[in-house]
């Protein structure tokens, strides 16, 4: 036994090992882009890229999803000249990862303005058409992509999204000139140096022991509810925001918190995600809804947030005119969050 459990440990710390020098390689590599022009654009010679139109990736549909095709150097260059345009806008293109074997991935937006171009933006259906795929809107597409797709595209987005918003410096008014991994740019008239940014948003899952706390907003599709979400505010620990964003949402105080994981949301404009646990003093959870940011809030049995969890779309209208309950999609990190929830509350309602 104790032999078999040697094996199995070392068996276990090789395997570990050797993931972790995969990625330590690819960490490096891609650092290394980062920091050095000239070996960014030499990657992008046998690198792929992903192509987008006003923010909007270029997607193929097949058997109920989408996919994310990539495109060589040698494709793009081909591709522009068909249209018109200069090879000089791939240095509009941003690094968002690589492969194990260290194939660069790219993105580049041929519907923003671009500062080489002087025809800006190319025209949108016949790209489509020569590309044989869509510009679809990545809130529409988000979740009918696989993780890795999904997570790349979201990267791109709000990187590609954050150039065209920083073109110009805002102390001296000059444009700004982006390295060409696209990870800063730079004002060359005082050297300031802008970093890609993101706005840390405190999602929170509020239990008071035995039920959860759900609420909707009127801009979410029909039934769908989910845990209560709010941007940082400056000076803000994550403890302090839960605690603000749930008394002023509805009208609760925290009484203890815990962190569960954290993601990169695209929208509005590039956030992270930080998803914690949050339980309400007892006997204190009456809640008051804040109309302003909620349409409504309800707390939810464990039975109700699990068969909610197991329901599958599409959630259309029933006949007496409302819509199922239902919770976000596997890739949203308020899944998780209800998830991880219901475990608990299964883990704990079983007999010691
Ligand atoms: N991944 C997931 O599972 C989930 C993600 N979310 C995301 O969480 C985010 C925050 O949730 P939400 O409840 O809307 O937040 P808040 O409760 O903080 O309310 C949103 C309002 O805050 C103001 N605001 C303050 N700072 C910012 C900022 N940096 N960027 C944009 N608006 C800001 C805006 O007001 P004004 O418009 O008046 O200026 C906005 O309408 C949303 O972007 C949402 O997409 C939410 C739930 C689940
Ligand atoms: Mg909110």
């Amino acid at each position: 036994m104790f032999l078999y459990c040697g094996i199995a440990c070392r068996r276990k710390f090789f395997w570990c090992y050797r993931l972790l020098s995969t990625y330590v390689t690819k960490t490096r590599y891609l650092f290394e882009l980062k920091e050095d022009d000239d070996a960014c654009k030499k990657a992008q010679q046998t690198g792929a890229f992903y192509l987008f139109h006003g923010l909007a990736p270029l997607l193929q549909t097949s058997a109920h999803q989408y996919l994310a095709p990539r495109h060589s150097l040698l494709e793009l260059e081909r591709l522009l000249g068909k249209f018109g345009q200069d090879a000089q806008r791939i240095e509009d293109s941003v690094l968002i990862g690589c492969s194990e074997q260290q194939e660069a991935w790219f993105a580049l937006d041929l519907g923003l303005d671009s500062s080489f171009s002087i025809r800006a933006s190319l025209h949108k259906p016949e790209m489509e058409t020569e590309l044989k795929g869509s510009f679809i809107e990545l809130r529409k597409a988000l979740f009918q992509l696989n993780a890795r797709d999904a997570s790349l595209l979201s990267t791109a987005q709000a990187l590609l999204r954050w150039h065209d918003a920083h073109q110009f410096c805002s102390r001296s008014g000059q444009p700004t000139k982006k390295n060409v991994a696209g990870s800063k740019r730079v004002c060359p008239s005082n050297n300031i140096i802008y970093y890609p940014q993101m706005a840390p948003v405190v999602i929170t899952l509020v239990s008071d022991g035995t039920r959860c706390l759900l609420a909707r907003q009127s801009s979410f599709p029909k039934g769908m509810y989910s845990a209560l979400a709010g941007f940082c505010d400056i000076g803000e620990s994550v403890e302090e925001t839960i605690r603000r964003e749930v008394a002023e949402e509805v009208g609760l105080e925290v009484e203890s918190l815990q962190y569960c994981a954290s993601q990169h949301w695209p929208f509005p404009s590039g956030s992270l995600m930080i998803a914690c646990h949050a339980t309400v003093k007892p006997g204190q959870t009456e809640i008051q809804v804040n109309l302003r940011e909620l349409e409504t809030a309800a707390w939810f049995s464990h039975d109700e947030v699990a068969t909610a969890l197991k329901r599958k779309g599409p959630y259309t209208q029933q006949q007496n005119g409302t819509f199922p309950f239902w919770l976000p999609p596997k890739l949203a990190i308020s899944h998780q969050l209800i998830k991880e929830w219901v475990e608990k509350q299964t883990c704990s309602s079983l007999p010691a």
